[in-house]
């Protein structure tokens, strides 16, 4: 029988055709990538489209069913695509690109699609898809998993809430004084071996940025000026590795596991009621003999590391000289021994238990395990909701969107106690989401001849009039939240948009800097460069843009700043996975006053023109005005 009578059974054959002509973007062909791609071949989505910026590693094989050891170094988009030819009816197109890069794939691209899927592994990607999705409108199915956690989640821009409405888990974080000080578990000494000594030693800017910080998670005068000092003499060592003179690797050991604990055991205070840490002696440093290879499964004995410890920082010397900086990547042998040896000889010193190659690989990479199952648990899940949001299962209709249903399995939701999986439904957006609520939102659609010749002040004056701005307004390019026209900013007036960087790609902020009772909604514009546009149009988007309560709207400075806040947050987070924060710290985020729904509608204004605002002649501007030929 063929496959497509069981789903016309289902979805009737009129829903099949619209399936038929649908055309969907998988964004990521890993673990749930693989999954979703098989599924949505046997649903026989007409256009798919598969989008992957990496090629395929041995350790993916496990989960990722459709490559094989062959493939090993193959782009996995186009892989995928081989693999699943001989059962595919849909027209498959793979890229083997990263998502967020706007030459390859402008704002535009996206709007041939009906449905976009989400199978990736990072924040990043997952925000910016998110972004777009809100941008164009777009359904979005956003899914994840970590080992026998997962969840999928719907995105129906401007009637659910989006991948931003909640507060996303950040990495473990810990306190400076107890990674630099007073470590009590492995994981302390890891994060000191990965992100404090590794980063001094071989990266080329030798700062960790924690150190920037004036709170150190202890009041204890003498604890911080050692913490300091101890940073700056480790700028000392990086000379050492400068100098590519290996037989003075016994002199990093001492400064590292002797004399800097000699300066720790001195601050009394801190071993009143901790055990105090034992540096090595001159004679475990200068005993060195002949190792084995390092064994990834047992931790052996301290001598073992330290030796171990000395060969592979003699490599890494050698090739810092040649390469001039050094990352640490769980997958470069000499990266993880060093991290491996120096946390395990670390932990010694404090007492804490040594871990093996295998064990600190996890820690270290942040791995946690990835698990088939959950993977096509969760793609099947995505899948299947995906033809409610498509609205075609005719037996269960779609008429408010918050009735699809996202699902959490085991652990993830905290919500389903003794039940694999929770399946809640949607919730209708934040009204806090600096994503999909704060600001309106839209793009603008240009020529690049456009960009070159238009004017800041001219695409000022046509957001203004179009939207009933007053005169007083801010226009910030929000990618880089750099300020690029307020009230006493003119600088820049007589720039065109390119000579002020924008481009394609770059989103900008428009707020009312009037200060009246009431202002106009900020708006976030995305400005979307297409070649196939007469030279000089610039089309802004028909959207309402409301008068809400200044009070409820935020004053700039207070923006600016938490604007910057979060962007360096994120830049940590995603740079080392784990992050050192002080104790105490919270994570940032755009604290504004929720908009109750009554305030929202009261705010809603639409036809705010006082006889003595400036508003006056500008609300009732023609919706027409959206296509602009400029001289
Ligand atoms: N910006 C991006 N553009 C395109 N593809 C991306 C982007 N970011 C991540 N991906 C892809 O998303 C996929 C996520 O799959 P998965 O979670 O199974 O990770 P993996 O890298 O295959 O495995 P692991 O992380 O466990 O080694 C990866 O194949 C990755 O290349
Ligand atoms: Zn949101």
């Amino acid at each position: 029988m063929a496959r497509e009578t069981n789903l016309v059974k289902i979805i009737g054959e009129d829903n099949f055709q619209k399936l038929r002509s649908s055309k969907c973007l998988l964004v990521g062909a890993g673990g749930i990538g693989s999954e979703l791609l098989k599924d949505l071949i046997l649903m026989e989505f007409g256009e798919i489209h598969i989008v992957d910026l990496d090629t395929i590693d041995l350790s993916n094989l496990n989960r990722q069913f459709l490559f094989r050891q062959k493939d090993i170094k193959q782009p996995k988009s186009t892989t995928a695509v081989k693999a699943v030819q001989h059962f595919n009816n849909s027209k498959l197109v793979p890229y083997q690109e990263n998502v967020m890069d706007t030459s390859t794939f402008p704002l535009h691209w996206f709007e041939q699609f009906d449905i976009i899927f989400n199978a990736l592994d990072n924040l990043a990607a997952r925000r910016y898809v998110n972004k777009i999705s809100q941008f164009l409108s777009l359904p979005l199915l956003e899914s994840g998993t970590a080992g026998f956690d997962g969840y999928m989640q719907p995105i129906i821009p401007g009637k659910t809430e989006c991948f931003e409405c909640t507060k996303k888990e950040t990495p473990k974080t810990f306190p400076v004084c107890t990674i630099r000080s007073t470590p009590s578990q492995p994981i302390h000494c890891i994060v000191w071996a990965k992100n404090f000594l590794f980063n001094q030693l071989f990266a080329s800017d030798a700062s960790t940025g924690e150190d920037n910080n004036n709170d150190w998670g202890t009041d204890d005068a003498e604890e911080i000026k050692r913490i300091k000092q101890e940073t700056n003499e480790l700028h000392e060592l990086q000379k050492i590795v400068l100098s590519k003179d290996v037989s003075r690797i016994p002199e990093i050991l001492h400064k590292l596991f002797t004399q800097d604990i000699n300066k720790l055991l001195a601050i009394e205070n801190l071993w009143k009621t901790r055990t105090k840490p034992i540096p090595l002696s001159d004679s475990q440093i200068k005993e060195v003999f002949k190792t084995n290879k390092f064994d990834s499964n047992s931790v052996g004995t301290i001598q073992e590391q330290i030796s171990h410890f000395i060969k592979v920082t003699e490599k890494l010397m050698d090739r810092y000289a040649k390469e001039k900086q050094i990352e640490f990547d769980k997958d470069d042998a000499d990266t993880l021994e060093f991290v491996v040896t120096a946390a395990n000889i670390r932990s010694h010193i404090f007492n804490i238990p040594m871990k093996s190659v295998f064990d600190i690989k996890q820690i270290a990479g942040n791995i946690i395990p990835a698990i088939a199952t959950t993977n096509a648990i969760i793609a099947g899940l995505s899948s299947l909701v995906s033809l409610r949001v498509l609205n075609l299962l005719k037996y269960a209709p779609v008429n408010e969107y918050t009735d699809l249903n996202m699902a959490f399995t085991a652990k993830a939701s905290n919500l389903s106690q003794n039940r694999y999986l929770s399946n809640p439904k949607l919730a209708s957006p934040n009204c806090n989401c600096p994503v999909c609520s704060k600001v309106c939102r839209g793009v603008i659609r240009l020529s690049s001849d456009c960009l070159k010749k238009m004017k800041l002040s001219e695409l000022v004056g046509l957001i203004r009039n179009k939207y009933a701005y007053p005169e007083d307004i801010s226009l910030l390019d929000a990618s880089s939240q750099r300020l690029l026209v307020d009230y006493d900013f003119e600088d820049l007036n007589d720039r065109t948009l390119s000579e002020v960087n924008l481009g394609n790609g770059s989103i900008i902020l428009f707020s009312d800097e009037e200060g009246d009772t009431m202002v106009r909604k900020s708006i976030e514009m995305y400005l979307d460069v297409n070649d196939e546009f007469s030279p000089n149009t610039c089309r802004l988007p028909n959207i309402k843009v409301p008068l809400v309560k200044s009070s409820d709207s935020l004053s700039n400075e207070e923006e600016d700043e938490k604007g910057d806040d979060v962007t360096t947050t994120m830049k940590n987070q995603e740079k080392d996975g784990v992050v050192i924060l002080d104790e105490g710290e919270d994570d940032i985020v755009i604290d504004i006053e929720p908009l109750s729904d009554s305030k929202k509608r009261s705010a809603d204004i639409e036809d705010f023109n006082g006889p003595n605002s400036k508003r006056t002649k500008l609300a009732n501007e023609s919706a027409d005005f959206d296509i602009v030929e400029l001289d």
